[in-house]
């Protein structure tokens, strides 16, 4: 099969029987009966076609005329039979393409999502394997799996017309046309190779256009009709894709010289190989029945090159090689740590949480965002965190949270370094509201059960949390109450104001608090919200989180306030630490900021907010 070897494709088939067993073995077994019909209807019309002339005359030693009509009966029987396995085949296919694509996304995602930090998701090298397991342009794996029923019916074809050819005529023709098909078959999947590189090769004008798509479709549709922009829009999209087209077109033009060569070859081949038919008839050297059998035997080895078909099953293949590599590659550059469950996780933090001289870098990055920080966060105590944006603040929770470990020093939980204790136990005990929070276009219950997916189905913590977050103003408000799905596009579903999501996601943390979280962390947990509105949910929360260490990070002085203790984070390090009181009396960097702002919010346009 050219570049792709029979290993190879058992390869390919083995793991479609193993994702879609049904499915796959239907679709594949009807293109084998598929193209072994085609053969018998070949050999079979040559029998008839040859027996005509006998049976017509009455010839003595012709075939009877019962068994002719057997032979006629068997053909058309053939034929019938013949007719109907494609639109069956093409059902068995689109439900293998269907148990594909799902098995794929699985097989791609599910590697990634696995770990429990995630380093591995900016590690280059992995998300490289996870393009090749992808592949540009939809899932190469799958595409390569539809089209294997093609080159395998195409394959038999190519070898069983060689065969009628060769045994009923000459060798010499069947090894010519194999050897023309085969060209044919090598030089056009080139050609097409190059031009789906070129097409998702992703040229700066493809790129623009998706922008452009993208852009209307889903990421500011409202705001280009504000500034009356969809007419420059769509203008932009069209000039931007007959540009990237350009090169295929370009490309194709290129082409078009040689590929009038090798049909020419084709031609001269077949004509060849007819001709030589035709003289043999005429000398009497070949009886009309391999007359007959030959010459659709001839047109069909032309027809059996595939180069579509076998481009994309080598794509296939090696889509699917990345994909087998991915779980790997991820282990062996990422490893997770193995842990023992000798730590009681499901109190800690019982004292307290100490990052000591915590450095920290992202991978790639030549930039310290943590340099040597050291901090506490005691058990029951609400601790703010403020600094400039770019501080690190954000960075601080994802390493409290385990997503990344310290580039150096170490984090103490209870005195027990974080790196020692079960991952994914120690996420299930931080609740986190983030500023790019999750918005699930799902029922407004799971929005909140997510917070702690393992008592999803605890009506009493939903009721409690209902009460206490005072969403239960907002589910009164919705058409289906709780089960409303928080996404317009679906059928009954709504769009919450910004602020309404905010109470949602607060009230997600509250559910994963009262189902036994002992670390909260707010950041910017209401930003959506007026200043005196997120200063008193804050202050709420609080109270009603009293049991937990909560981390609270915010821009906002009214909200940072209600701590216990605040920490200035500068530098990479915390410079300041103490009450609202004692940092204003301080006169520090706090006390600077502060200041600022109160000035803000007495003359400047946030007034109104204050
Ligand atoms: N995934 C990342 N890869 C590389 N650098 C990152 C990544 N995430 C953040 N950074 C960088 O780390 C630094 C700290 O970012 P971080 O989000 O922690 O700041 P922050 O104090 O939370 O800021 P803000 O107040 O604006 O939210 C920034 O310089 C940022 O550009």
């Amino acid at each position: 099969m050219g570049a792709v070897t029979v290993g190879r494709v058992l390869t390919l088939l083995r793991y479609g029987v193993r994702v879609a067993p049904g499915s796959t073995l239907l679709t594949m077994g009807l293109a084998v009966l598929g193209s072994l019909l085609g053969m018998a209807v070949t050999l079979l019309t040559g029998r008839v076609v040859g027996a005509v002339p006998g049976v017509i005359d009455g010839r003595p030693g012709a075939m009877p005329l019962e068994e002719f009509s057997w032979l006629l009966g068997g053909l058309l029987a053939v034929f019938v039979i013949d007719s109907l396995t494609p639109a069956l085949q093409q059902v068995a296919s689109l439900t293998m393409d269907a148990g594909m694509v799902r098995a794929i996304g699985t097989g791609i995602t599910e590697p990634l999502l696995r770990p429990r930090r995630v380093q591995h998701l900016e590690d280059a090298e992995v998300l490289d394997v996870q393009e090749r397991a992808k592949g540009k342009g939809g899932f190469h794996l799958a595409q390569g799996m539809s089209q294997m029923p093609y080159l395998l019916a195409s394959r038999i074809s190519l070898i069983g017309s060689a065969v009628i050819v060769g045994a009923m005529f000459e060798w010499w023709v069947a090894a010519m046309l194999v050897a023309v098909s085969l060209l044919l078959e090598w030089y056009g999947g080139r050609l097409i190779e190059r031009e789906i590189d070129v097409w998702w090769g992703n040229t700066e004008e493809q790129r623009r256009a998706n922008y452009a798509f993208n852009l209307g479709m889903r990421d500011a549709p409202k705001e280009l009709r504000v500034f009356g922009l969809h007419n420059w829009l769509v203008e932009r999209y069209v000039r931007e894709w007959t540009a990237g087209y350009r090169e295929v077109w370009s490309r194709r033009g290129k082409n078009v010289k040689f590929s009038i060569l090798i049909g020419g070859v084709h031609l001269i081949a077949n004509s060849i190989a007819i001709l030589a038919v035709g003289r043999a008839a005429l000398n009497g050297s070949l009886p009309l029945t391999q007359v007959a059998t030959t010459l659709p035997a001839i047109l069909a080895i032309g027809q059996s090159s595939n180069g579509y078909g076998v481009v994309q099953v080598r794509r296939g293949l090696s889509a699917y090689r990345a994909m087998r590599d991915l779980p790997q590659t991820i282990a062996e550059r990422h490893p997770e740590p193995v842990t023992e469950a000798k730590h009681r996780i499901e109190t800690m933090p019982a004292r307290e949480i100490r990052f000591e001289n915590v450095s920290f870098r992202y991978p790639g990055s030549e930039v310290d965002v943590l340099r040597g920080l050291d901090l506490t966060l005691h058990a029951h105590e609400a601790l703010a965190l403020v600094g400039i944006n770019g501080a690190g603040k954000s960075t601080l929770v994802k390493l409290l949270g385990g997503a990344y470990k310290p580039t150096s020093g170490r984090i103490l939980v209870d005195g027990v370094d974080l790196a020692e204790l079960d991952l994914a136990a120690w996420q299930r005990r931080v609740a986190a509201i983030v500023q790019d929070f999750l918005r699930f276009p799902l029922s407004v219950t799971d929005n909140v059960v997510f917070g702690a997916v393992e008592r999803a189905g605890d009506e009493l913590i939903l009721a409690r949390v209902a009460r206490e977050s005072g969403i239960d103003a907002v589910v009164r408000g919705l058409p289906k109450g709780w089960d409303t799905v928080l996404d317009k596009t679906f059928d009954g579903g709504v769009e919450l104001s910004g602020g309404e999501w905010q109470r949602v996601a607060l009230a997600r943390a509250l559910f994963a608090v009262h189902a036994g979280a002992g670390v909260l962390v707010l950041d910017e947990p209401a930003a959506a919200l007026d200043v005196r509105a997120e200063a008193e949910l804050v202050e709420r929360y609080l109270e009603l989180t009293s049991g937990v260490a909560s981390l609270i990070i915010s821009h906002r002085f009214s909200v940072v306030r209600n701590a216990n203790r605040i920490c200035v984070l500068s530098d990479g390090r915390i410079v300041e630490d103490g009450t609202h009181e004692e940092l204003l009396a301080k006169d520090g960097e706090y006390a600077g900021m502060f200041r600022l702002q109160a000035e803000r919010y007495v003359t400047g346009p946030e007034a109104v907010d204050a």
